[in-house]
């Protein structure tokens, strides 16, 4: 690495000085890595170090370079490892086939794009979307070096998990070890890049509230009982008690009620469920001070929902604090949720709008839950607060964010699509508000040990988050 850095230092394709970027900001280094196609060494050795990067994962059917200074590298990598490569034109031909992905593919084939430098994402993310277009899978992005402006955390929101080679942290480091630079320029470097290091969550002002301020600014009855039961047991986190019997659920709620905030459960995979039993659950949530969540994800229009929320065998109205539902059929399934203006449920029960799904390709894009948002905004009187791994453009700090997804023994997901992160990650990178941890606390052999160490780590960052703006 040493040897790259100091190599890249050499034919300048990293400089120092003063440099107007393309969003008008002035930067004391530059970048231009369009330089390594006239040093073919140095070329081979970037393609070997990226390849190196993604070779683990077994899934590489295809690899695709971002125009233009990664299809050179792309290329290189393809040739050598025998991966084909496809090619994205910049804009589509006005004759001809008009294709903007060039190749030969099959929908549902992997493919990994390679980049030479990423700022905030917006790139690689641009390639991603025609990929995804045409069927082709991507979760996985290759790049010489991260500046670390973002552009992992927004990747990450699209399902897609970022490689680097460099960070420009270590490109600083090795140049002023060999003393190609001296400590006051890789301080101003440094400096410089940690001032535009602003990722959504540092932006975004719900996040360095306090608890107190925005249970204020609730507007759901619901949520200020949240925002009360999270101060009262420092505690922000949910449990998906995603159990088949009802009587385990309430046997794991007596043991960890005492550290959670929200239990949430899907009533439909319960085999043994009667009302008399969710009493008997209620009573547990009552003495222990959390609130019950049906995760039911209710998505059809606003007359079936109703019946679905307040009738049928399990009559969630009668017992659930929260709900969730997925925004698709419009605003007015939002609004007419919980049934007319006079249904007592609007008070007693708090709806939870997914945003965004924590898996691998979901299908909740930036534009749908920005419109979503928009509605939830609007029903503010329904809606608590939303399922999400970011912070939506339109924002109110009287919402509460949930963010599943959570789990601090596997960093990789499951072997079905559920991506994890930290419970630091959740609320520190994304702007969680309340981590939902399930299989990391239910499958453990000391439940309480468990929800205890996840307690402690998520109030810890919330805390945190909230005092270091
Ligand atoms: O985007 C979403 C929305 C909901 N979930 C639910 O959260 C839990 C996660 O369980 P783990 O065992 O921690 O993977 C589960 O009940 C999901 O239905 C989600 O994972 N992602």
């Amino acid at each position: 690495m040493d040897e790259l850095a100091t190599k890249l230092f050499d034919i300048q394709a990293v400089k120092f000085g003063s440099f107007t970027l393309k969003g008008g900001q002035v930067s004391p280094i530059y970048f231009d890595f369009r330089l390594i196609i006239s040093y073919p060494a140095i070329l081979e050795k970037v393609a070997g170090l990226l390849w190196k990067k993604c070779a683990y994962n077994a899934n590489v059917d295809l690899i695709c370079g971002v125009p233009y200074t990664a299809l050179p590298i792309a290329t290189l990598i393809s040739v050598t490892n025998r991966v084909p490569m496809l090619l994205r034109r910049k804009e589509a031909k006005d004759y001809g086939t008009k294709k903007l992905i060039e190749g030969d593919f099959r929908p549902g084939m992997n493919c990994i794009i390679v980049e030479d430098v990423v700022t905030t994402g917006t790139s690689v993310l641009e390639t991603a979307v025609e990929l995804r277009k045409l069927g082709i899978l991507v979760t996985h992005a290759i790049v010489l070096l991260d500046r670390r402006q973002g552009g992992k955390e927004n990747l990450a929101k699209h399902g897609i998990e970022l490689s680097a080679v460099f960070h420009v942290e270590e490109i600083m480091a090795s140049l002023e070890k060999q003393s190609k630079v001296d400590h006051k320029v890789a301080e101003e470097v440094m400096d410089f890049i940690r001032g535009h290091q602003q990722s959504i969550v540092s932006r975004n002002p719900r996040l360095h509230e306090s608890l107190e301020e925005r249970r204020s600014s609730s507007k759901h009855p619901i949520a200020t009982r949240l925002f009360e039961l999270m101060m009262a047991k420092k505690s922000n986190l949910c449990v998906a008690a995603d159990l088949t019997s009802l009587d385990e659920v309430i046997k794991l709620a007596e043991s960890i009620g005492p550290k959670i905030v929200v239990l949430k459960i899907h009533v439909d995979i319960l085999e043994d469920f009667s009302l008399a039993k969710m009493k008997q659950l209620r009573k547990v949530a009552k003495a222990h001070e959390f609130l019950i969540m049906e995760d039911r994800k209710f998505a059809d229009i606003a007359n079936t929902v109703q019946q679905q929320f307040h009738g049928g065998v399990y009559k969630i109205s009668e017992w659930a604090d929260l709900i969730t539902a997925h925004p698709l059929a419009g605003p007015e399934m939002i609004t007419h949720l919980f049934g007319d203006s006079s249904s007592d449920s609007r008070r007693t029960c708090g709806c939870v709008l997914i945003l965004e799904m924590s898996t691998k390709n979901a299908l909740t894009s930036q534009d749908y839950s920005k419109e979503a948002a928009k509605w939830g905004l609007i029903a503010s009187d329904i809606v608590a607060g939303f399922v999400g791994q970011s912070p939506p453009d339109a924002d109110f700090s009287g919402w509460i964010q949930f963010t599943p997804g959570v789990n601090s023994a596997s960093k990789s997901g499951d072997s079905k699509g559920q991506q994890y992160c930290s419970p630091a990650e959740a609320v520190l990178e994304r702007g969680a508000d309340i981590i939902i941890v399930g299989r990391g606390l239910i499958k453990s052999s000391d439940v309480v040990a468990t929800a205890e160490n996840y307690r402690s780590e998520g109030w810890t960052a919330l805390t945190k988050r909230i005092t270091n703006p």
